[in-house]
Order: structure tokens, then sequence, then C-alpha cells
């Protein structure tokens, strides 16, 4: 029979309003013909970031002028622009484990890049001093792939660092904020900024459609003028009708409605994986169990090596992602402990059982 997936990169696209956002995007054709017909302002269409402004401050305390907001096709060419503006010897903390897609694209640049470990707080101010760094990259929401959510105080502790000294930044990376079971969301780290260092990234990959590539970055209001200097001559490359579909998905309360209904689905379907794995496992397995995002973090006791057990789940037809994938650089292993990103985005209620003991079987 056909393959079951684990993997964390997904998003269950079956329970997707698509009659609802159809409607949406015949009202943004009948409302925008004329912007339509031009090309679109470089950070996007001003009322699109109006409208974003307007969601991230009621979901997340952003304070922000539609002015602050980029509106780009995909996180990474928002990175690659943000970074492209002050590069020239620019030292740049990543967390470790992170993400690896970030720390490629960075490393391509001519800048210089450290990944950084991870405390029980986050990512750990030591190395980030010691390092030297200008530029932090932080999941603080929910640590990508650890969860780990970033306590109050290790957030004022960056803040902090980042007001001692000019060209200090904060890249807050808010990816799977939006998920969230029983604790509610902790304030990002850009409301509770006072000097202008934090430049706040959020997507709709997985809250709308990962295939729209539709993501923005809040930029502090000093670098909105750099910006536009350095990319008077960009055009925007994100689909001006999916934008404009987007504006009226999130004002007429679908958007807000879908991400609810989500919740709930994949707050049950969480509990359903971690109740069959630990009845499944018993003592072999460790699970973080952080109420939050789409994946969790796992750990088995076992004697197998990374390696046999990602050639096993090919074979066993089983999508998962092991740790090795966001280890940035080579660290060392637990010995007789393999670590997975578990993710259940993409598995139906009806297969939970198949996949863990597909699994199990893996291991076995
Ligand atoms: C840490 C982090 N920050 C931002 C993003 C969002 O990037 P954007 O989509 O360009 O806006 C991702 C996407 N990470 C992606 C890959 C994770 C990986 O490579 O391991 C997640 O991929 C999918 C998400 C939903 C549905 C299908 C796939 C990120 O992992």
């Amino acid at each position: 029979d056909g393959w079951l997936s684990l993997s964390h990169m997904a998003s269950d696209t079956s329970l997707f309003p698509f009659k609802e956002w159809l409607k949406c995007q015949e009202k943004a054709i009948k409302s925008y013909k004329r912007e339509l017909s031009e090309m679109s302002y470089s950070q996007g269409p001003y009322v699109v970031r109006e409208t974003i402004c307007r969601m991230i401050a009621l979901t997340r305390g952003v304070k922000c002028e539609p002015e602050q907001i980029i509106i780009g096709a995909g996180t990474q060419l928002l990175v690659g622009q943000l970074m492209e503006m002050n590069s020239k010897g620019t030292v740049v903390a990543i967390e470790n484990p992170g993400y690896v897609r970030f720390y490629q694209l960075l490393k391509k640049m001519n800048l210089t890049v450290h990944p950084v470990s991870l405390d029980d707080q986050g990512i750990n101010m030591t190395e980030i001093e010691s390092v030297k760094a200008d530029v932090v990259f932080v999941t603080p929401s929910h640590q990508f792939p650890t969860g780990k959510i970033m306590p109050i105080s290790r957030r004022i502790e960056l803040l902090n660092w980042a007001a001692q000294r000019e060209n200090r930044y904060i890249v807050e990376d808010d990816y799977d904020s939006e998920f969230k079971y029983g604790t509610d969301n902790i304030p990002s780290l850009q409301s509770l900024d006072r000097n202008q260092r934090v430049i706040y990234m959020g997507t709709f990959s997985k809250t709308v459609l990962p295939g729209l590539r539709i993501s923005y970055m809040v930029l502090p209001p000093e670098l909105v003028g750099e910006y536009r200097e350095h990319y008077s001559n960009f055009i925007q490359y994100s689909n001006s009708l999916m934008l404009f579909t987007l504006q009226f998905f999130i004002e007429s309360g679908e958007y807000a409605r879908h991400v609810k209904r989500m919740n709930h689905q994949y707050d049950t379907r969480r509990k359903l994986l971690i109740a069959e794995l630990q009845q499944r496992f018993r003592e072999e397995i460790d699970i973080e169990d952080v109420s939050a995002g789409l994946h969790f973090l796992a750990h088995f006791h076992t004697g197998k090596g990374y390696q046999e057990i990602e050639e096993s789940a090919l074979r066993s037809k089983l999508e998962i992602y092991s740790m090795r994938r966001f280890m940035l650089k080579k660290s060392v292993n637990y010995e007789n402990r393999i670590s997975l990103v578990l993710g259940f985005a993409n598995l139906r209620e009806e297969n939970v059982a198949g996949a863990v003991e597909r699994l199990y079987d893996v291991f076995h």
C-alpha cells in the first residue's frame, strides 16, 4: 500500500476552504482591475500591507505601519533582500539545530555565519557574544525544529543585547506561531522592542497554502528608507491577484476561521499520535510534548544509527525527517539515541496507528 507521512513539511489542504478562496478571487478581479493592469509597488500593494498590519497587530502584538511591511514570494527571498542591504563583513548567528535552508542561503552570501547552540531557554547568549554576532536569527514562538518556546526572560536578554551596540539586529522568524494548543501566545519579540532592533518575519505557507509563496517582513522604520534606496528598481515577485485575494480572505474573517478550525484539527491529531506512540514504544521513546506547531521532537532509545533508520523508513514507505536535517554543523551524537521531527499535518487520523506501526518496525 501507499506512503504514509510523518513529515513536518506539510499542511492539510484537504480542509482548505477553496470555495471561499475562489469567491475572494472573483471579488479581487472585480475590485482591482486597474491595479492588475499595472506592475505592483516593490513592497507589494498598499491595501494588502494594511490588512497584514492590522492582522499581526491583533494576533501577535506587532506594532507597525504598512510602510514598514515588505511582501515577498517566500521568506528566503526576504532574508536575501534584508542581508543584501547590510552584508559587508556582517556576522550572523543562527540557531543550531535550525533551519538548514536559511543557513545554506546565508552561507552563500558574503557573510560570516555561526550556528549557535540552544539551552533550555532558547538561543545561547554567551555564544552570541563570543562569536561577536551583528545579526541573530531566532524562532522564539516555537523554535524550529525543537519546538522550544522562548520565555520572556530570554527575549528581554536578547533585546538588551541588541540595544547595546549600533547595527545589531534580531531577525524574529515567527514561523508556526499560529498553532498553539492550550498555552496562549507569548507576544512577539517585536512588540517588546523599544530600540527598532527587531525585523519581524511571517508567512502564509502554514496557515493558507504553501504553494502561494506569500510571506512578509516588518522593517524597523529606520531601515525602510534604506530598503527603498536599495530596491528602487525592484518589481514585486508575488502575484498581485493572489495578494488581493488573500486581502479579501483575511478581511472576510475566513482566514481567522480557517486558522481556528485547523488548530482544533491539528490538536486532536497531535494528541492521537502522541498517545499511539507512547502506547506502542513505551519507555523506548521520549516525546518533547510542546503544545504548539505542526510537529514535535521525539527521542528513541536504540542501538541503530541515523543512516539505518532513514533507509529502513524509506523501504517501509514512511516519510520521516531526522534531526540530521537540522544539525547545521557536525555535532556529537548521543549514543543509543535517535531524534526524529514528527509532523502530523499530512497524516489522516485513520492512518495514525498504521504510521506508528511502520515506525515501530523501522526501529525493530
Ligand atoms: C524556520 C522557517 N521559517 C520560515 C519558513 C517559511 O518559509 P516560506 O514558506 O518561504 O515563507 C519555514 C518553512 N519551512 C518549510 C520547509 C522546512 C524544511 O525545509 O525542513 C516548511 O515547508 C512547508 C510548510 C507547509 C507546507 C508544506 C511545506 C521554516 O522552516
